[in-house]
């Protein structure tokens, strides 16, 4: 009963932006250039007023992709971006050195943009070491194996289903060598096939194949755009208060948060 008021809650709140969005263009204010937005809901709602019947989509439709989107982009980033954090507090001397790209590309400005963005290489690294270490899908996916397929030897595999977790793989020493539980973002100086050299199931945080992560390089550019803008302005220092707990749950989370101290630069 819960789960279900919980459901027509999160559905009433997406229909009361919906028709906030569908007021503004009956008041004309906002259809100039991009009707109901230029953005994915706005796509959304252009969909569903669609006059074509092969191409709209329903409201109960809208809704779904909203809430698929919302469950899988904010509660991965948001486990993603507390390892971040714990890191940087953690590893000072990259917590310095991404700081340094950040300050040399954007100065001391607080304003941010996508060119220099995309130019935000160290904290990149950065980024791929603490999903590497912290997979936030670490129980990675589950896929049903069809007639045709063999792996290595075994056949005959039809309706098997295969669980691949992510989080071995990148805690394999196989791959990643002996220092695997080590933290080091120079491991993926020269890029990720690299890396891996070049085994591409080597290295899936955001997943592989037909349903890879639609989100993944939103999520990069979302993590690079807050480490940017914190460390523009403060130092990350570990409370002693923070017990170290991985909490393996929907997403691999810090169990207690994660408490650090801010100091203004
Ligand atoms: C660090 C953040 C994220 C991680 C680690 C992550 C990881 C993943 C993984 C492992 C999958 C399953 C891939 C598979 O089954 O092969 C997935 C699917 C998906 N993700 Fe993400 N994701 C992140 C952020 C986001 C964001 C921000 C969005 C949206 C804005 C998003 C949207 C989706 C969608 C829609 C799917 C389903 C794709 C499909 O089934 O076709 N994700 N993600």
């Amino acid at each position: 009963m819960e789960a279900e008021r919980l459901d027509q809650g999160i559905a009433d709140s997406i229909i009361d932006i919906v028709k906030k969005r569908e007021e503004k263009v009956k008041c004309q204010q906002d259809v100039d250039s991009n009707g109901y937005g230029s953005d994915y809901l706005g796509l959304l709602i252009q969909a569903h007023h669609d006059e074509d019947e092969t191409k709209k989509i329903s409201m109960e439709q809208l809704i779904d992709e909203c809430r698929t989107l919302y469950a899988a982009g904010q509660e991965t980033a948001n486990a993603a971006l507390s390892w971040m954090i714990l890191l940087l507090a953690i590893h000072r001397d990259w917590q310095e050195k991404v700081r340094n790209e950040v300050i040399s590309i954007f100065g001391h400005e607080k304003c941010l943009d996508f060119d220099g963005i995309a130019r935000l290489k160290i904290t990149g690294m950065f980024i791929l070491e603490t999903l590497r270490l912290y997979t936030p899908v670490y129980t990675g996916f589950i896929r049903d194996i069809g007639k045709e397929a063999t792996l290595g030897k075994l056949t005959g595999l039809d309706g098997v289903q295969c669980h691949i977790p992510f989080i071995m793989i990148h805690h394999d020493p196989k791959i990643w060598g002996e220092d695997v539980h080590a933290f080091k973002p120079e491991r993926f100086l020269d890029g990720i096939a690299k890396a891996t050299n070049n085994n591409p199931t080597a290295f899936m945080p955001f997943g592989m194949g037909h349903h890879i992560c639609a989100g993944s390089n939103f999520a990069i550019n979302e993590a690079k755009i807050t480490i940017a803008m914190i460390l523009q302005r403060y130092s990350l220092t570990l409370s002693p208060g923070y017990v170290h707990a991985p909490h393996p749950g929907l997403t691999l989370r810090p169990a207690y948060g994660i408490q650090i101290i801010l100091n203004a630069l």
